[in-house]
């Protein structure tokens, strides 16, 4: 029977082209299928784009794929939205095909279409007997695995009833270092409570204590009460992953990790994909969009995602280079300032094709896997050795060429080298644009800036007309309340 999931599962591998599973699949599978057994939880300290998200969607489907009963029992918790969608998609390529119910907690839909998709409410017709012992009363998870942002997973912690930790056996934290510098809600500390040895937590839980009389209950112990290789399941098993892990022990320590195992791919803490060409340009400030947009005529409309450092600069970078006019490619803006459902728009374009440069803030940056993208522009030096290793690791994925550039001004080139010494391969050669090619686009770039300058301006007068109106609006109302009294 096992062997027949596996062959379903190898198919449903062949069908998205993984032909063979990548090394840190390989030391995945082996500390948990393989001989480890899942004894240990596992962290995983693996460069980008080297295959994480399959490391542990494949071991968690094929061991739920075995056991019969359907409630939540695998969590994976992601720090964004589109980022958990994404491994949504990863997971509803292989579960299905053993049978595996996924789905996906991020605030997408509303509250009520997401618990509708989640909860699966009993129906009395269903049942044979009328022994009101043998009716399951209570709604219950429908499906197998969640994937969740921190979020929308404490709404429904909160205030979905049904939704319950309880039989929970794997707690994926990816982009671990990410989630963990933030508290969102306090959510870690609520799902290690909800789902620790200490059984006594779910009857003090304030909403999910009466659950606990429902059919199936999971009474978990704790693994180092009866030794490390002891058999001590169900035991709620954890993977924690990134290409940053934090190995600070007071951060991880709130993930109350059973004896833990590290799998990294080198000495060195940080590494980058072994394809992955880095390169400089040095220019001055206000010649930053100069040298953009020669180096992006010079990329001839390839994928390429070009970062910036804030939500601003990101509008007003893009809107600049759409004013340039006659540039060889598609250019949209991905950050905070839009609507997630343009967001979500643009994302799909550019996954598509249909856009070639995504000017992005660092809501880009963890996890991303668009297919296709050759170059990485840091339009902004990063300020954290992290924050360069995620957003270069946008290209150069799964064992692909791609190309990092960053532009610096003189005053930066001290500290963006000190910054690159903190990895493997700190080469970054210099990269020169012809004098002509600058030279060329001064006079389109001097009128770019002017439409630039009317177009903030226009804006502007357009936000503070539209708090004017509102503000005289409101002046109005309190006048008309005042007269009523
Ligand atoms: N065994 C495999 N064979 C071929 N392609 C694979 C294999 N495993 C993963 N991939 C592909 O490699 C790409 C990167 O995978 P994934 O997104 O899991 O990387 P990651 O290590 O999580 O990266 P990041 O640290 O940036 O989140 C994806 O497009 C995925 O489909």
């Amino acid at each position: 029977m096992e062997k027949n999931f596996r062959m379903r599962l190898a198919e449903a591998l062949q069908k998205i082209g993984i032909q063979s599973l990548f090394p840190v699949q390989v030391a995945v599978w082996q500390e948990t299928i393989g001989p480890g057994a899942f004894e240990r939880d596992i962290c995983v300290n693996s460069p980008t784009g080297s295959g994480k998200t399959l490391a542990y969607a494949l071991p968690i489907v094929q061991m739920l794929s075995t056991q019969k009963i359907r409630c939540l029992r695998a969590l994976v918790v992601l720090p964004t939205r589109d980022l958990a969608i994404q491994v949504k998609e990863v997971f509803a390529a292989i579960a299905p095909a053993v049978g595996l119910r996924v789905g996906l907690a991020v605030g997408q839909s509303s509250l009520a279409d997401e618990i509708a998709e989640l909860i699966r409410r009993p129906k009395l017709e269903m049942c044979s007997s009328f022994d009101p012992d043998d009716i399951q009363m209570e709604p219950q998870t429908s499906v197998d695995i969640l994937v969740a942002t921190p979020g929308r997973l404490m709404d429904h912690i909160n205030t979905t009833k049904g939704f319950s930790l309880e039989h929970l056996c794997y707690l994926v934290v990816d982009e671990t270092d990410r989630l963990l510098r933030e508290a969102y809600q306090s959510w870690l500390p609520t799902v290690i409570q909800l789902t620790c040895s200490n059984v006594q937590a779910l009857f003090d839980h304030p909403r999910l204590g009466p659950l606990m009389s429902g059919s199936l209950t999971t009474i978990r112990r704790s693994g180092v009460e009866r030794g490390f290789k002891g058999k001590s399941y169900p035991r709620l098993v954890k993977m924690i992953l990134s290409a940053t892990l934090t190995q600070d022990p007071s951060k991880l320590s709130q993930l109350d990790l059973h004896h833990p195992l590290l799998l990294t791919s080198g000495q060195r803490r940080y590494k980058l994909p072994e394809k992955l060409e880095c390169y400089k340009l040095i220019c001055k400030s206000k010649l930053k969009p100069l040298y953009l947009v020669a180096l992006l005529q010079d990329l001839r409309g390839e994928k390429c995602i070009v970062f910036t450092s804030s939500v601003e600069s990101t509008h007003r970078l893009c809107t600049l280079l759409n004013f340039f006019g006659d540039l060889p490619c598609k250019i949209s803006e991905y950050s905070r300032r839009q609507h997630q459902s343009l967001r979500s728009k643009t994302l799909k374009a550019f996954r598509e094709g249909k856009i070639e440069v995504l000017v992005a803030t660092d809501a880009m940056t963890r996890g991303m896997d668009v297919e296709g993208i050759a170059n990485v522009i840091n339009y902004d030096m990063p300020a954290y050795v992290k924050t360069y290793i995620h957003r270069a690791g946008r290209t150069a994925r799964a064992g692909q060429t791609g190309r990092c550039f960053t532009l610096l001004r003189k005053d930066e080139i001290k500290r963006f080298s000190k910054m690159l010494r903190k990895i493997n391969n700190n080469s970054c050669n210099l990269h020169s644009l012809p004098d002509d090619s600058i030279e060329e686009l001064r006079p389109i770039y001097s009128s770019a800036l002017e439409k630039l300058k009317e177009y903030v301006e226009s804006e502007t007068a357009r936000k503070s007309g539209i708090s004017s109106k509102s503000v005289r609006s409101r002046d109005r109302k309190k006048g008309n309340d005042r007269m009523k009294e």
